[in-house]
This record gives C-alpha cells, sequence and structure tokens, in this order.
C-alpha cells in the first residue's frame, strides 16, 4: 500500500531484538503515522537480518559475581506519592492522587509508597482513602519515622505496609534528630514488632546510608533482619553515591541480611538510574522510584529512566510486567499536577527520543532502526521520526520521501533535489510541506523536460513560481516538550 502523498514516510519498526537471530526490515510495505515540517517516521515492522542490538549482559561481560544481579527479577517502589509530594511544587488533591495511584497500579507496580498519616490530617486521610481504591495489582506503603506515634497512626489506615526510616549519619545523628545507634536500634526493633504484630509488610531503611558508618550499617540491617523485616533499604539521601559505591554496599549487605533490600537514589550529580542498576546488579531486589523523577531537591530515581534502564537489560522481563504503553500518560498527568513540563531528553517520552536527523543516521535508521536505537519506541506507544527538512539531510532520507509521495525519480535526481533541499535549509529548515513541494516542483518539471537534473537556477525559477510567499520563518522547532505545540511536527506522539 503507498502511503497517502500528504503524509510522511513510515518505515516500520523493530528496535531491540531480543534474541540473536539475524532479522530484517520489510520496507515494502511502509506503515503511515503522521508528522509535518520535514520529518519522516521511520518504523520497519517485519524484520529479516537484523542484528541484536546488544549481546545479552551475562553472555558477553558474564563475570563470576554475576550470579548476585537481580536485573532480571526486582521490583518497583513507586513513590510519587510520597517522595514526589516532596518536590517543591507538587501539591496533590486526593482526586489527583487517586488518579496517579490507579494509572500506577494499571501500568502495574508492585508498590505504591504514600505520604506519611503523620505529615497532616488530609494526608491520613488520603491515605485512607487510596487504601479503600481496592487496588488491583499494587500494593499500598506509607513511609514514616522511626517513632511510636506515626507507626500508630500509620497502621490505623489500612495500608499494606509500612516503610520506616531513621538517619544513620553522623550528619543526621547530630542534626536532626540527635540520637545514637543504641537508641535508633531499640527504637527500630519497638516500631519493627509493633508493625509485624499487626500482621503487614515492614521496611527498615537507613537514611543517608553512603554517608553513614559501615560497620554501623551492618550491625543495624542484621538486628533488623533477624526480627523479620520484610526489606531493608539503602538510601543514597543526598545523591553523593557512584555506582561502585553502590554496587560494594548492596554486595557487601547481600551477604549480611536474608530480607528483601530496597534501594532509594536522589539524582544531585546524575547517578541516580545507574546506581539503581548497580544495585540491582549486585542484588538488590527493589527499586523505589517517581515520575518524572520528581522529588526532595532534584529527586530520584525516575520510573521512565529506570524502565529505559532495565529494558536494555532484560525487555521481555520488563514488557511482561508493565503496561509500557502507559508511562507517556503517566508522565503527562504528573508533569501538569506539578505543573512542570515534560524535558525535552526524557527517557523514552521526550519530544525527540526517538527523533533521527543527521543524514548519515538517517540512512541507517531507515535499513535498519537497531542501528542507532537501543529502545523501539513502538514498545512504549511512541512513534520513530527522522527529521530531513535541515542541512544536515542527505538523499538517502530524501529518497524516502520521494517513495511515499509516490513520485518517480532517479537515485541521479533525488540527490540533485537533496542538494536543492540543503540549500534552502542553509537559510531555514524546511518544514515537511516545503519539502514535499520542492520534490513535487522538482518531479513536474522534470516530467515535463522543463529541467535538468543540475540546472539549479531553473529550478529557483520553478520554485519561484509555484512558492512564492514561502514562509521564511523559523519553523519545526518544537518547545521542548512532549505536548503539542502548535507550529512544531507532531513528534513522539503515540502510534495508532
Ligand atoms: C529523607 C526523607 O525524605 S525522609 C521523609 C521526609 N518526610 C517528611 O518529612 C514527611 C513530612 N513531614 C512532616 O509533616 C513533619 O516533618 C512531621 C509531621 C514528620 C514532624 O513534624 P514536627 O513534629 O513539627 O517536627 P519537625 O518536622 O520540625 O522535625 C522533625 C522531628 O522528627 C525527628 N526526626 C527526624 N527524623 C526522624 C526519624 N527518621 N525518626 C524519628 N524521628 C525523626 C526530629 O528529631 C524532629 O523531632 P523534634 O520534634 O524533637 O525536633
Ligand atoms: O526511606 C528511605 O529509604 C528513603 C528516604 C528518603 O527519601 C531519602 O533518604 O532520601
Ligand atoms: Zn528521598
Amino acid at each position: 500500500m503507498c502511503p497517502p502523498p500528504d503524509q510522511p514516510i513510515v518505515a516500520n519498526g523493530n528496535g531491540v531484538a531480543a534474541d540473536e537471530e539475524m532479522v530484517a526490515i520489510d520496507t515494502t510495505t511502509p506503515h503511515i503515522s503522521s508528522s509535518t515540517n520535514g520529518h519522516v517516521n521511520a518504523v520497519n515492522e517485519t524484520t529479516t537480518q537484523q542484528p541484536p542490538a546488544v549481546k545479552s549482559h551475562k553472555g558477553v561481560y558474564g563475570r563470576a559475581s554475576d550470579f548476585l544481579s537481580n536485573t532480571s527479577n526486582w521490583k518497583i517502589i513507586e513513590s510519587t506519592l510520597r517522595e514526589g509530594e516532596q518536590f517543591a511544587n507538587a501539591f496533590f488533591t486526593l482526586e489527583t492522587k487517586i488518579k496517579i495511584a490507579k494509572m500506577l497500579d494499571e501500568f502495574g507496580v508492585e508498590y505504591i509508597e504514600l505520604t506519611s498519616p503523620a505529615a497532616s490530617p488530609e494526608s491520613k486521610a488520603h491515605c485512607e482513602a487510596i487504601c479503600k481504591l481496592g487496588l488491583k495489582r499494587t500494593k499500598i506503603l506509607t513511609h514514616i519515622r522511626c517513632h511510636m506515634d506515626d507507626a500508630r497512626l500509620a497502621v490505623e489506615t489500612g495500608v499494606d505496609g509500612v516503610d520506616v526510616v531513621i538517619g544513620t549519619s553522623s550528619f543526621l545523628r547530630e542534626h536532626s534528630h540527635g540520637k545514637d545507634m543504641t537508641w535508633i536500634t531499640k527504637k527500630a526493633i519497638e516500631v519493627i514488632e509493633f508493625v509485624k504484630s499487626k500482621g503487614i509488610e515492614i521496611r527498615f531503611s537507613s537514611e543517608d546510608s553512603f554517608r553513614s558508618e559501615l560497620v554501623d550499617l551492618l550491625s543495624i540491617y542484621r538486628t533488623v533482619d533477624k526480627i523479620g523485616v520484610n526489606r531493608v533499604g539503602v538510601a543514597d539521601t543526598v545523591g553523593c553515591a557512584d555506582a561502585r559505591q553502590v554496587y560494594d554496599l548492596v554486595r557487601t549487605l547481600r551477604g549480611v541480611v536474608s530480607c528483601d533490600i530496597e534501594t532509594h537514589f536522589h539524582n544531585d550529580t546524575g547517578c541516580a538510574i545507574a546506581n539503581a542498576y548497580s544495585a540491582l546488579e549486585a542484588g538488590a531486589t527493589h527499586v523505589d522510584t517517581s515520575i518524572l523523577g520528581i522529588g526532595e531537591r532534584n529527586g530520584i530515581t525516575p520510573l521512565g529512566g529506570l524502565i529505559a534502564r532495565m529494558m536494555v537489560a532484560d525487555p521481555d522481563y520488563v514488557k511482561s510486567k508493565y503496561n509500557l504503553s502507559m508511562l507517556r500518560e503517566l508522565e503527562n498527568v504528573v508533569a501538569e499536577a506539578v505543573e512542570i513540563q515534560v524535558p525535552f531528553n526524557n527517557y523514552i517520552t521526550g519530544f525527540c527520543a526517538f527523533t533521527h536527523k543527521a543524514g548519515i543516521h538517517a540512512k541507517a535508521i531507515l535499513a535498519n532502526p537497531s542501528t542507532y536505537e537501543i529502545l523501539n519506541p513502538a514498545d512504549f506507544g511512541m512513534t520513530r521520526y527522522v527529521s530531513i527538512g535541515h542541512r544536515l539531510t542527505g538523499w538517502n532520507a530524501v529518497k524516502s520521501r520521494v517513495e511515499q509521495l509516490n513520485l518517480s525519480m532517479t537515485d541521479e535526481q533525488i540527490k540533485d533535489a537533496t542538494a536543492k533541499i540543503k540549500e534552502l535549509a542553509d537559510i531555514k529548515t524546511q518544514s515537511m510541506e516545503d519539502v514535499d513541494m520542492i520534490l513535487r516542483i522538482y518531479h513536474t518539471g522534470i516530467k515535463t523536460g522543463d529541467l535538468k537534473v543540475g540546472q539549479s537556477a531553473v529550478l529557483d525559477k520553478l520554485l519561484e513560481q509555484h512558492m512564492p510567499s514561502r514562509d521564511s520563518s523559523p519553523s519545526g522547532r518544537s518547545n521542548g516538550t512532549n505536548g503539542t505545540p502548535a507550529k512544531r511536527a507532531r513528534i513522539g506522539e503515540p502510534s495508532a
């Protein structure tokens, strides 16, 4: 089937190959999705001769210690409604919290964590209301201080579990709660035993773990493990840890406790996703996330970023657990609720996450998307685009458009037309409409014999006749969100 001439080109997507079989693209039946401003949508569906995107981690880089790795066996503790509420702009009404909680349930996260009922009367009421929703899959946790008053409130709300935290670094022991390790251990035991007596899950976490003494950490984790916590938590509260430090601490802890290990990473120094991955490699079982990474200061491991990372490690596992096509909507709902825009370079859903521009990239992407993509946009209900109306374009990308427009042109003619597109794009980015018009005028000129290859001056004249009032304002520019600003190509919209 030929694409309608007013639509951009789509090859059909395959992206990451899950096994090592050779697969390749069928470009004979291009699918169409709409775009403007010089973007070709490129998605290839039928695959033959396509190499695997990455070799299996263990297959290529296998290390003796990889028996510890949980990169194919991990759970999400989604904390948008707790850590996320600590984001400067966040004010969640009950209605918004319910909407987010239901969407997270549908997405498939294993846990959601809610703000402490001790925070305010509304926080307690919200916690109770969310517990009454009867979510299908997701368990509900609340997050409290290591304090009996908080614990009593928490167990009254109907939650499935309680996450208890207390700072163990000297900074927090001296300047936050003022308690020593003996007091902390005693109080932790009291709180844990109380929560356990109610028959719900209990996790104990040491805030600021990476600036705490290892001996203190291991001692308290061992104690709480012995009395039967479901999980211990490691928290990089100030975002100071690197992936190697995370690996070392979690691997050590894995040898000390038998319970699950939850991890929580702040992103102050840009390591939150890498640290979460490293923790899983070292044997952690749970990762805390928030949508778009919102949280205290610049936040924590973003849900979408973690998913992107884990898709590379084990796509089948991730796809089997989570409803990935919901990611974009979840992010949009949260972005709107906290009045921010989805960043232009957001993992998976950023407006240019699957847009390819340079001619060298465009040619290869059109031949096989795995050349320049490690993630397949179709897995997330997203669309791949190739941008063509700019000075970095190449004749192969233009050829795709020519074919989509069903114009009959030789390679030599396409190269000639490409030179004109580049010349014009040196002045301003060309919209898809501009590109189409240039190609059509070129094609007609060639057919009628008015134009020969290389006759730039004649082509200029024809263009002038047919496109006399071409808009010279910049076009094809995005405002950098995954929304739909008026003048830009509809980049990154979910595929039909
Ligand atoms: C790293 C994190 O993100 S941890 C989670 C952070 N979450 C929150 O803070 C939830 C929202 N917080 C609140 O609503 C309030 O801070 C409350 C209700 C928890 C406490 O409010 P207040 O009693 O007014 O105390 P305030 O917030 O000023 O100070 C914290 C108090 O908790 C104590 N504290 C701090 N951390 C802990 C802890 N992990 N376990 C036990 N006590 C703690 C401090 O010593 C201080 O006690 P103080 O009354 O003796 O000074
Ligand atoms: O409870 C935890 O493990 C983490 C608490 C927290 O938000 C932090 O330490 O940054
Ligand atoms: Zn945090």
